[in-house]
């Protein structure tokens, strides 16, 4: 279980996470969802150590892991997939896949079998190919980021973030992530998971915390669903008016 508590985050005047309380559990798709400036994007920063909290805990199965930096995050098995797609664009699609990879594990992968395992990653969920020796920053943006994607799911992440991750996909690879995320979760990993939008919201969340000027308003199961109450949640002032 990945339990935070209290954790708090504020830039000068703005409070960007206010004594924020979420309990995530393995197995299980967790979106976040809330309006523009709601604290979604500091709360993936957090959890990817990229910032540290002014309070509060992150506790992965009962470990105190609060404050620590992105590769000790990276270790506990937390991988993110950001919205703004981050390749190296000069080195080709492998290196990319593989950037960090060999520290991360602290071994060193042969040629032969770094291309092996690019393939074989991409192969679990992309339908659009990359060409494997092409440098990166020369492919469509929408590979750029399935490129991405591999990176973080090369690393066998136990807990998988997708900021916004999807939205630069093409149809048929977004449906395909969609699918890899749902078997990566009945397989035990933990996917939070960020969007704007409600069908994506409404098909895939096993849970949903929504998040409304950087405080949790309520997590909601599953059953408990509903488009309107979602939005009403989000903002509740423009709850009821017809756009
Ligand atoms: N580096 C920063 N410096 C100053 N203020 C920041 C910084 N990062 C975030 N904020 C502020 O903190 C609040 C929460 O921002 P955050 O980016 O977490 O929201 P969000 O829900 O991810 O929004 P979006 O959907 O637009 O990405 C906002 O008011 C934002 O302006």
């Amino acid at each position: 279980m990945l339990e935070i508590k209290g954790l708090s985050k504020r830039y000068g005047e703005t409070v960007a996470l206010d004594r924020a309380d979420i309990s995530l559990d393995f197995g299980e798709i967790h979106t976040i969802l809330g309006e523009n400036g709601s604290g979604k994007s500091t709360l993936v920063k957090l959890l990817s150590g990229i910032v540290s909290p002014d309070a509060g805990e992150i506790m992965l199965s009962g470990e105190d892991i609060t404050g620590r930096n992105p590769a000790a995050f990276q270790e506990k098995g937390f991988a993110t997939v950001f919205q703004e797609v981050l390749v190296a664009p000069d080195r080709n699609v492998i290196d990319n896949i593989l950037l960090g990879y060999d520290d991360l594990w602290r071994r060193r992968t042969a040629r032969r079998d770094r291309a092996t395992l690019a393939a074989q990653t991409l192969k679990e969920f992309a339908v659009t190919e990359a060409p494997l020796e092409e440098p990166a920053g020369r492919l469509p943006l929408a590979a750029q980021q399935l490129v991405v994607i591999a990176r973080a799911l090369v690393r066998k992440p136990q807990i998988l973030i997708l900021d916004e991750a999807t939205a630069a996909l093409d149809f048929a690879d977004r449906e395909a992530v969609f699918d890899l995320m749902r078997r990566l979760a009945a397989d035990g990993c933990l996917i939070i998971f960020i969007t704007h939008r409600m069908d994506e919201v409404m098909s895939l969340s096993n849970k949903v915390t929504v998040l409304r000027s950087g405080r949790v308003v309520t997590t909601l199961r599953r059953e408990e669903l509903e488009p309107e109450k979602l939005l009403a949640l989000m903002a509740p002032e423009m709850a009821g008016v017809e756009e």
